[in-house]
């Protein structure tokens, strides 16, 4: 593997305790702000700062292509990749709208879309022209697995640069419910009728078929899903390779990351596979209504932050939560404390 993983350590212990305590301080019952105090604690401690902040976001969302997509597993056609890559762009799309509302900054990064550079706008990261279908071959080479991987952590590079304080990634790819169920499947050891599910809209002989197109590909690769790179190689996408590598990359360079939904989350467990030190900087934002999240999420000991049926990806259930991270960090940095109000009991 020509791709290296990053050095990652853990958030500051003592920064979070400083945080947790400064909780305990303010003018209201202890624990009254439920699971907002630790939320902030942590933001605190992944920031290195007492005051911690969500002033400046970045959101990258990653596009590929699914060579699995011809087995028909995705109520829509491949074509969609590539033109809700333009709507990305033009701002007309749920994401758009999203970062708009919470003023952070979206890129579109092409990871490999079918076809050429899926629309004028978009950061060139293309690893191929879309993976193989996985049915019959490995979805990608080593050499366009790392090449994802490293779109990634490049955007966060630009995230960094920018001097983004948390890190949301977003994906847009057809057919791609069907690579993270095939993924969380090879990771957990479980079989695809617990991890499949309707994606964009399959009704149940759909959702059937789409579980024997899983069982084939877990059959044909049987051996080769020996560890988490090579499982992402045989069965993954190019934007949740990237997503992937921006998730490493983010727990590297100290950025805290939201996570979105099911193919997102799955990326993350991937992370987590190859460096469990970088759970540490992964929040979750929501549980999304494709059924398979909630044991990937479980996987993980992770509990999401509000679940509201939603289910559409490219990073817009992060989005959505973030008005609750800033009033967590807002409640945390401007509450008085009993002592500066007066207030006995404290
Ligand atoms: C118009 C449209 C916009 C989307 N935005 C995200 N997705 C979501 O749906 C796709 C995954 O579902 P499946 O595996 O069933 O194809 C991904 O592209 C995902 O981000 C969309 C899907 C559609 C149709
Ligand atoms: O939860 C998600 O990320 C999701 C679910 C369905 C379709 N696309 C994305």
């Amino acid at each position: 593997m020509s791709w290296k993983l990053p050095d990652i350590v853990s958030p500051s212990g003592d920064i979070f305790r400083q945080a947790l305590r400064r909780q305990t301080e303010l003018t209201k019952p202890p624990g009254s702000l439920g699971r907002l105090e630790n939320l902030a604690a942590r933001l605190a401690a992944m920031q290195g700062s007492g005051r911690p902040s969500l002033e400046r976001i970045w959101i990258s969302v990653f596009a590929g292509d699914h060579g699995v997509a011809e087995e028909g597993v995705s109520a829509f056609p491949q074509s969609v990749t590539r033109e809700m890559c333009r709507v990305f762009t033009a701002g007309g799309a749920a994401i758009s709208v999203l970062a708009r509302q919470i003023g952070a900054v979206l890129e579109v990064v092409d990871a490999g879309v079918a076809g050429p550079l899926a629309s004028p706008g978009l950061v060139d990261a293309r690893a191929g022209n879309g993976t193989a279908n996985f049915t019959r071959q490995p979805a990608m080479s080593e050499a366009q697995r790392d090449r994802a991987l490293a779109a990634g952590a490049e955007a966060v590079s630009r995230a960094k640069r920018y001097g983004a304080l948390l890190f949301i990634g977003g994906e847009m790819g057809i057919a791609n419910t069907t690579s993270a169920a095939a993924l969380a499947c090879a990771l957990l050891g479980v079989g695809p009728e617990r991890l499949a599910g309707p994606g964009t809209g399959l009704d149940g002989a759909g959702i059937r078929h789409k579980c024997e197109v899983i069982e084939t590909a877990l059959r044909v690769h049987g051996e080769a899903l020996r560890d988490p790179a090579e499982i992402l190689r045989h069965l993954g996408g190019f934007e949740i390779a990237a997503l992937t590598g921006a998730y490493l990359a983010a727990a590297a360079a100290s950025l805290p990351v939201l996570v979105d939904g099911f193919i997102t989350t799955v990326a993350a467990l991937l992370a987590v596979r190859m460096h469990p030190v970088c759970a540490e900087w992964f929040l979750y934002a929501h549980r999304s209504a494709e059924p398979g999240h909630r044991l990937v999420l479980e996987a993980l000991g992770a509990e999401p932050l509000i679940d509201l049926g939603m289910r559409l990806g490219e990073g817009s259930g992060a989005a959505v939560v973030v008005p609750l991270l800033r009033a967590a960090c807002a409640l945390h940095n401007e509450m008085a404390t009993f002592a500066e109000a007066g207030v006995s009991g404290g």
